[in-house]
């Protein structure tokens, strides 16, 4: 087997130059890379600027060809596996054959092919059998370096891959942003990084973690920050008015269009145009904004004439965009217009370090707002908050704070408040039930029991959407969503029935 390692805290090699090769040091507490390459003097350059930028001392091993990699993999484990897809040829013909036997062989790693030129065929089979991600080269160090930080962070490998501190203590805010975690100081260094371009952002992230605080954030760092940030959410307009909200639309187009109208990329002229829950879009219109990101010009609905306008776009999901793509709902080649500065937000249960510091944050905040005085946590109550999940998120939490602070006269927040606060978000849409009825349960399907619940919070709050969001810990695209789903389902129910 060929192979070489170094280990990067004693002596990088220089980027260009020949990798040295040295035994495997004993002490062994730094993260782990395999690199599976052709000898490439450009690939080898990134992990040597990569393996300089990570905390502790890195050991890169380096094998030619997938045969190699297989017989290393068996032997040894990894926290980082860089496969160079044309150097696979050799354990497998074809790539998705080839990665997924690293990927079988590599439990644990994080595994990311690499693509000189590759297509975009080639890159969604080897994310189909299993890899992390699929670089394309050639790509600049530090773009790869925040990229791999990036996926260790989503893949959970953000401490065995975590980087060197540049000795700037770690900020507490940032932007809109609160969070002291390494993960956030990771955003914060990312959103610095990336603001002065004019490239596409695309940010991922559960519901809750922060994405539209992070597209402003991109915006008032960059150079179009005196310009304006127009958003528009592709999830909460209903589909046949979202390309004339996002590209204009010109008098007597169709019917209700009773003036000549701008839409948000014009709005957004000079600025930042932000398109939340992308992954809404529907394929029609994901045709109309390609053909944008290619020209630079928007025609309104209803004009024949084209606009040259300068944007910046920046996009969030909080669906995972390969399978979008899998199940044929996203277009690939908008993806990859799209997805050149990925930025992924990390869940609150991976960075339990902000936990706290959140809530104290919103605790001041509410309680300012609503005139009490509270003073903290009890320490039993900081324990709990910690240790929980938080499937929703910062929302989650704010929301959480936000009920503590409404229906609580001030003082310390104990345990009992917060399961009393807790409680009411629980029992929502739980009404008593007649004994009859209770006897011979009839179990609806989930999604009417969802309806169910959402369409009698909102009841409960008038009408108001954002309220009976709030108080369901969801967002309110995400009600619009599935609002829009139940009328396609009627709609498409009623047509079969005529
Ligand atoms: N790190 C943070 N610091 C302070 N507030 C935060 C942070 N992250 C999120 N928030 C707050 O949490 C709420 C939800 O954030 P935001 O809307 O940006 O989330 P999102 O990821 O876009 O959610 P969705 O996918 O559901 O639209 C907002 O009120 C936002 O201000």
């Amino acid at each position: 087997m060929m192979s070489k390692s170094w280990e990067t805290n004693t002596a990088p090699p220089e980027p260009a130059s020949p990798m040295p090769s040295r035994s495997i040091p004993a002490n062994d507490f730094g993260p782990r890379l395999l690199l599976v390459d052709r000898d490439s003097a450009g690939i080898r350059s990134l992990v040597a600027g990569l393996s300089r930028a990570l905390a502790g001392s890195v050991r890169v091993e380096i094998v030619t060809g997938g045969r190699a990699a297989a017989e290393m993999l068996r032997g040894e484990s990894f926290d980082l596996v860089l496969a160079d897809l044309a150097s696979l040829s050799d354990l497998a013909g074809k790539v998705d054959e080839a990665i997924a036997r690293l990927v079988k062989l590599s439990a644990g790693a994080l595994l990311v092919a690499l693509s000189e030129g590759g297509s975009v065929s080639v890159a969604v089979a080897a994310m189909r059998a299993g890899a992390h991600d699929v670089i394309a080269l050639p790509i600049a160090p530090e773009a790869f370096a925040t990229r791999i930080g990036e996926l260790a962070q989503r893949h959970g490998k953000g401490q065995a891959l975590s980087f060197a501190d540049d000795a700037r203590p770690g900020r507490a805010d940032f932007e809109g942003f609160v969070g002291v975690s390494s993960q956030m100081q990771h955003v914060y260094d990312q959103i610095e990084r990336i603001a002065p371009s004019s490239a596409p952002v695309f940010i991922t992230g559960e519901s809750g973690t922060g994405k539209d605080v992070c597209a402003e954030a991109i915006h008032s760092r960059g150079p179009r920050a005196g310009k304006r940030f127009v958003a528009i959410n592709c999830a909460a307009i209903p589909r046949d008015l979202l390309e004339s909200e996002l590209f204009g639309v010109v008098r007597g187009a169709y019917t209700g269009a009773h003036e000549d109208r701008k839409g948000a990329a014009e709005l957004a002229d000079g600025g930042t145009l932000f398109l939340d829950e992308i992954g809404e879009m529907d394929l029609s219109l994901q045709a109309k904004l390609l053909r944008f990101l290619q020209t630079g010009t928007v025609s309104r609905v209803g004009e024949a004439s084209q606009r040259r306008i300068d944007v910046r776009v920046v996009c969030a999901t909080n669906r995972n965009p390969m399978q979008l793509i899998t199940n044929r709902l996203f277009r690939e080649d908008l993806f990859y217009r799209l997805h050149v500065l990925p930025i992924h937000l990390p869940p609150l249960r991976q960075r339990p370090a902000d936990i706290l510091v959140l809530a104290r944050h919103f605790l001041t905040r509410y309680a300012a707002e609503e005139r009490k005085r509270f003073s903290d946590f009890t320490p039993e109550t900081a324990s709990l908050m910690t240790a929980r999940d938080w499937p929703g998120n910062v929302r989650q939490l704010q929301n959480l704070v936000r009920r503590l602070v409404v229906m609580f006269d001030g003082g310390e927040i104990t345990a009992q408040m917060v399961t009393a606060a807790d409680i009411e978000s629980l029992t929502l849409g739980h009404q008593d039930t007649p004994a009859a009825s209770r006897a011979e349960p009839v179990i609806l399907p989930l999604w009417q029991q969802e309806q169910r619940i959402i369409e009698e919070a909102i009841a409960r709050f008038s009408g108001n959407i954002t309220l009976a969001a709030a108080a369901l810990e969801l967002s309110p695209s995400t009600i619009y969503r599935k609002r829009q789903a139940w009328a396609d389902m009627d709609g498409t129910r009623r047509k079969g029935a005529a």
